[in-house]
């Protein structure tokens, strides 16, 4: 292994010409290369056709200026940091690194290993970029929300290069049965997606549901029938709503996944079946394991791969392009169907409870109600839906919450600074402590909300906090 302990720049040339060979064109990143320890690439594969870069920022050293450079890089590229340091760099700073918005991180290992790592992974981020470009994708799910974004990535990469189970939990509504379609249609199986609501199964068909049985195997079985197990095989078993299975099915389901075979109901034939395993659910599996209503067993084998779609609140941004996507689906020969200024607002505000389904069904009733030309206004709301109208902003609960600090004697420099420290908290917490896309949401600079946090830090050790 070659250690450059003097600064990443040095190993630009190096890893330019391995890379050359690797058929990845580069491109030095002008303004990134005035980094003082660091130096960065940016990079494309030659068989690209997205638009969308790839940085490679080589780190000699990992202070503020090669975060900053990998902050900058993140906004536009997927960004893979090689850390060129002497010593490895210690695993919080690599986390920093990640946090920074690195997608990858790659210990120094000599030109040549190195090129041929990060040319495997260039090839695998533009692979993503094209399925996340394309129809199969773009067409059914909408959202542009960060959040969104990097869910459907997530789901996009372990749908289209692995095999492995996945795991759908979240709210109603926020799309789990879209997601398990994508997945379905990204996995390369020659076979069907086969769904079993197991919310469905009653104890005595559950059986011949899932196994299927042979003719005359009880009463009824007038002729033989496949169930589940058979039918998805060479292809996908969706189980939504999976934590309504019952325990003694649970145990029945483990089995087939562990032995690949089973038994027809009546009959004495293994029979064998290969599927991927998709399952949704709105429960909290493990908080049901913990109280005996889900095996922990059976949760580890269909969960080696989990997601969360978020609910919509947690995705305004997601709000008007859905909106949009509805009307089209309502109005196909796209007869130019605007929405005024009132309505968006009060699309943007209104409080959805069943999430995208929520707010598909506000949508339809409020286009029902529109006819000829012109915009949807706030008069096509139904008189129902007014309920819903947002109060003005600020309302009573937050009136009552100053007039409170204001009784406590609370000046006004301390008010303010502790609803600007609230929001950023609360925004922080929903960003998942990601600085750049708090900033983003609270309309202040990356840099401005890192000197705030800072600042309060410093407020919190002074009091002993
Ligand atoms: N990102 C999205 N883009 C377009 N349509 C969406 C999106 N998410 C959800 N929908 C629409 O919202 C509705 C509900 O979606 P879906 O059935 O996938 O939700 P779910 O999470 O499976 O709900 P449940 O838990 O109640 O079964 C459907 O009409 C679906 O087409």
């Amino acid at each position: 292994m070659q250690a450059l302990g003097q600064g990443g720049a040095k190993a630009v040339p190096a890893l330019r010409a391995a890379l050359g060979n690797a058929g990845v064109a580069v491109r030095d990143a002008g303004a990134a290369l005035s980094a003082s320890k660091s130096a960065s690439i940016s990079a494309s594969s030659s068989t690209s056709t997205c638009t969308s870069g790839f940085g490679v920022v080589l780190c000699g050293a990992c202070d503020g200026t090669v975060l900053q450079t990998i902050q900058d890089l993140a906004l536009h590229a997927a960004v893979l940091a090689i850390d060129c340091t002497a010593e490895p760099l210690p695993s919080d700073t690599m986390w920093a690194l990640l946090d920074a918005g690195a997608t990858d991180l790659l210990p120094w290992s000599g030109a040549e290993l190195c090129a041929q790592q990060v040319a495997a992974r260039l090839q695998r981020w533009d692979a993503l970029q094209t399925l996340m470009a394309s129809n199969a994708v773009q067409g059914c799910l909408v959202g542009c929300s960060a959040a969104w974004r990097a869910l459907v990535q997530g789901v996009v990469e372990v749908a289209a290069f692995t095999q492995s189970p996945v795991l759908i939990t979240g709210e109603t509504g926020t799309g789990k049965d879209l997601i398990a379609q994508l997945i379905h249609r990204l996995s390369g199986t020659p076979g069907e997606l086969t769904v079993l609501d197991c919310t469905t199964l009653s104890p005595e068909l559950a059986g011949s549901e899932l196994f299927g049985h042979e003719r005359g195997a009880f009463t009824g079985a007038v002729n033989a029938r496949d169930g589940a197990f058979a039918l998805a095989d060479g292809g996908i078993l969706f189980l939504d709503e999976v934590g309504e299975l019952p325990l003694s099915l649970q145990a029945q389901l483990l089995r087939v996944i562990q032995e690949g075979k089973f038994k027809r109901v009546g009959s004495n034939q293994w029979q064998p079946t290969r599927f991927r395993l998709v399952c949704a659910t709105n429960r909290d599996l493990e908080a049901d394991i913990a109280t005996g209503a889900f095996r922990a067993d059976l949760y580890y084998r269909i969960a080696a791969w989990r997601c969360r779609p978020p609910p919509l609140r947690e995705r305004q941004a997601d709000i008007l392009p859905l909106v949009d996507h509805f009307l089209r689906q309502f109005d196909p020969k796209g007869q130019g169907c605007r929405l005024d200024g009132a309505v968006r607002d009060y699309l943007l505000t209104r409080d959805y409870k069943g999430n995208v389904r929520d707010l598909r069904q506000t949508v339809a009733r409020i286009w029902y109600r529109h006819t000829g030309p012109g915009p949807i206004t706030i008069g096509d709301v139904p008189p129902d839906e007014r309920l819903h109208h947002a109060p003005a902003w600020p309302d009573a609960p937050f009136r009552d919450a100053i007039r409170h600090a204001v009784d406590r004697g609370m000046s006004l420099a301390r008010i303010g600074q502790a609803a600007a420290d609230t929001a950023i908290q609360l925004v922080l917490e929903q960003e998942d402590d990601n600085n750049q896309r708090a900033a983003q949401r609270l309309g202040v600079t990356d840099r401005a909300l890192q000197i705030r946090r800072k600042a309060a830090r410093e407020v919190d050790a002074g009091s002993g906090l």
